[in-house]
């Protein structure tokens, strides 16, 4: 039976692991998860992934609940080499420092230049998170200083991660070829991998929401009103209303049904 993988497409994560099954040629079955209706958070959801993130993989007995857990797994369990994980220990170190790096920044700091726009009906990236992009990007051209790939001179899965991540990033803070080339060559590298082709349909998709979230009319993030809603004391903050855009549904199996409920991330 195929491996059960619990995404959506929206979901830099989710489509890191996408990359990782295409280039290992595993078939997945794939189960979209409706963010913005909740579904993340339904009971059924959450006794498989109590932190209600996705991606979710569930492989027989075994549930993994972090993309970047997922895609050694699969590197692990399915290849028949060791190329996109490696076993020796030096090569395998730098593959995980480059994975805890998407973890602790790159995918973070997706998650903060996104939830502007996409719940505080913001229409632009706040300069002060841009910049901490803008140090994201200067962190990933220095280690490509001496390497074609992220993690040494073979292509791994650190770099679908942090491909995922950066082609998204770069939808809300273009990436600057004149000061990061090795960065804009690196992700050229990567999209000419076949493989690859399958972060486009999410990617587009992101494009689309963020271009509709930039060219909304200027609505203040807190009004008047909204203010009054929130009950700082009863901490009753409405979270449904902060919900401005709905992830499209995927042409997959779906959870089903479910209340909005707000910010994803
Ligand atoms: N470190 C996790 C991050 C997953 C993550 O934060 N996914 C977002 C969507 S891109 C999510 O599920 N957000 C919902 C939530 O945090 O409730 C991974 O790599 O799988």
């Amino acid at each position: 039976m195929a491996p059960i993988l619990y995404m959506t497409l929206l979901s830099p994560p989710s489509r890191a692991v996408l990359i990782t099954a295409q280039a290992l040629g595993i078939e997945l079955e794939l189960k979209n998860v409706d963010l913005a209706k909740g579904e993340h958070r339904r009971p059924e959801y959450l006794q498989l992934n109590p932190l209600h993130t996705v991606p979710t993989l569930i492989d027989g007995e075994t549930i993994i609940t972090d993309s970047h857990a997922i895609n050694a797994y699969l590197v692990r369990k399915y290849s028949s080499d060791d190329k996109l994980y490696p076993r020796d220990h030096s090569k395998r170190a730098l593959v995980d420092q480059r994975l805890h790096f998407d973890t602790g920044i790159l995918f973070n700091s997706f998650r903060n230049a996104a939830a502007p726009l996409f719940y505080r009906k913001s229409k632009e990236v706040p300069q002060e998170t841009a910049n901490q992009v803008v140090e994201a990007y200067r962190f990933l051209e220095a280690f490509l200083e001496k390497n074609k790939w992220m993690a040494g001179g073979e292509v791994t899965i650190a770099d679908f991660s942090l491909a995922a991540s950066v082609t998204s990033l770069d939808v809300l803070v273009p990436v600057d070829s004149l000061l990061f080339p090795k960065v804009t060559a690196w992700m050229q590298r990567f999209q000419e991998l076949s493989y690859a082709k399958v972060n486009e349909p999410g990617l587009n998709d992101l494009k689309e929401v963020v271009k509709k979230c930039m060219a909304r009319g200027p609505s203040p993030s807190l009004t008047a009103a909204r203010v009054k809603k929130i009950d700082l004391a009863a901490s009753s903050f409405d979270p449904g209303d902060r919900v401005l855009w709905r992830w499209r549904p995927f042409h997959g199996h779906s959870l089903g049904g479910g209340q909005a409920v707000g910010d994803p991330y």
